[in-house]
């Protein structure tokens, strides 16, 4: 007997709804766009190209318009007989110093069994090769570097490379570096003098709009989706979420996959709103796990606090009142309990991990003071809690009093 079945009710290619799928299209990004191409035109007149820094939060389209517009103008610089455009990528996520990078980069560019070691060597050897390594590929050569802030405060390598031609480094090659990052930190404390040279062209991507991530969904729906199998209001229920949320079209797309996902596994024909609401919460449910394994106990017990909380209708709540619940759930818990200060700073970070959300209250002399709320739904909180923390009984009668409440 066959344990698996084909089921493709609602999908038409499931894989443009993923990360890997490069779009044919980009929407929404005609400024943008503009924009990057002015900075890239030097390349086609055969100059310099410029160094381009661009950056905007996570899944604003950053990668996708900088991988369409390049292989555009790989295609297109082979009208010119005189250019000779190469272009090398690099993630640096896991590389965080100028070093691994340049290692990296060396061995990209090597042939297989003549790679360097990733230790042992002075810096400015492994920079040599480098230069070495450029040097012999010749033409305008393009360095891609995805998530630059990795990189940190050691960024020589972003000081070196623009300016290897004006130091002698490179004689036949011409260099521009593409930086890309969703840190805006990074770019403000980069060495004003790595400031100058790589963010020499800047461009940033502001979040995206519900009407702008309705119609990126649409465009990628016309691909992934078979005809008729995405009911009227699906599309715009996870663009409003996005948008709400972060502005990132990558959060608007997974909600729209999850959605078809639960679609598919009901034997359903069209992706309905309850399958995204569904959807919904599942990501919520583990977007809370995910912060709450990186809590302590006590970072728990605060957030169950903040949970009771809302159940009995009670919040936005101050410090003082979350503390109170904190701690006879700390007792319930046989645990003692932590002093103020210290649960104010778990609060912050439920704050910092999106899980909670908070408004400050000015109150005239006696200064100024937060209120704390949940950011995500109530029913993803509760049960996200009773799978990592040991107080059935207590979570039972939080969740029972939330029903009581009619909160989901
Ligand atoms: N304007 C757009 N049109 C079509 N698809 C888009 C657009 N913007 C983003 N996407 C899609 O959304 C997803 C995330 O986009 P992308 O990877 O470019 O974001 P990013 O800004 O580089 O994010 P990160 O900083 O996290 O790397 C990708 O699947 C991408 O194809």
């Amino acid at each position: 007997m066959r344990r698996f079945e084909r089921k493709q009710n609602v999908f038409a290619n499931k894989d443009a709804l993923g990360e890997s799928y490069q779009p044919d299209q980009i929407e929404e990004r005609d400024e943008e766009i503009e924009e990057y191409m002015h900075a890239l035109q030097p390349i086609i007149d055969g100059w310099e190209p410029n160094n381009v820094f661009v950056y905007g939060n996570t899944g604003v389209g950053k990668t996708a318009v900088t991988d369409f517009l390049l292989d555009q103008l790989q295609s297109d610089v082979a009208a010119y007989d005189d250019i000779d455009l190469s272009v090398i990528f690099l993630n640096c996520k896991t590389l965080n110093s100028s070093y691994q990078v340049a290692v990296e980069l060396v061995n990209e560019l090597r042939q297989p069994g003549t790679e360097i070691s990733s230790t042992g060597y002075p810096q400015q050897t492994v920079f040599n090769k480098l230069y070495d390594e450029l040097e012999a590929i010749g033409g305008t050569v393009l360095l891609v570097l995805d998530e630059i802030d990795s990189i940190g405060d050691r960024d020589e390598l972003l000081y070196e490379l623009p300016r290897a031609r004006a130091h002698g480094n490179l004689e036949q090659t011409k260099i521009g570096v593409i930086g890309i990052s969703n840190d805006f930190k990074f770019r403000d404390e980069l060495d004003p003098r790595v400031q100058d040279t790589l963010c020499e062209r800047e461009l940033q991507f502001p979040p995206y709009d519900a009407p702008e991530l309705e119609n990126i969904l649409q465009s990628r729906a016309d691909v992934a989706i078979r005809e008729e199998s995405v009911a009227d209001g699906v599309l715009g229920f996870c663009a409003a979420l996005a948008a709400r949320d972060s502005g990132s079209a990558r959060q608007a797309l997974d909600l729209l996959r999850l959605a078809g996902e639960v679609a598919e596994s009901e034997d359903a024909a069209c992706i309905e709103l309850e399958h995204a609401k569904q959807a919904r919460s599942r990501l919520e449910r583990e977007r809370v796990e995910e912060g709450m394994r990186e809590l302590t106990t006590h970072g728990r017990l605060a957030l169950l606090a903040v949970v009771s909380k809302t159940a009995k209708q009670e919040t936005p709540c101050r410090t003082r009142a979350v503390y109170d619940e904190y701690a006879s759930l700390c007792e319930s818990a046989g645990t003692d309990a932590l002093a103020q200060r210290s649960v104010h700073n778990h609060l912050s970070d439920l704050r910092m991990l999106g899980i909670l959300s908070a408004s400050e209250n000015r109150s005239g002399s006696r200064g100024n003071y937060y209120s704390y709320e949940l950011n995500v739904p109530f029913t993803s909180a509760i049960e996200a809690m009773s799978d990592v923390l040991r107080l059935s009984p207590e979570i039972e009668t939080i969740r029972e009093i939330g029903s009581m409440n009619d909160i989901t």
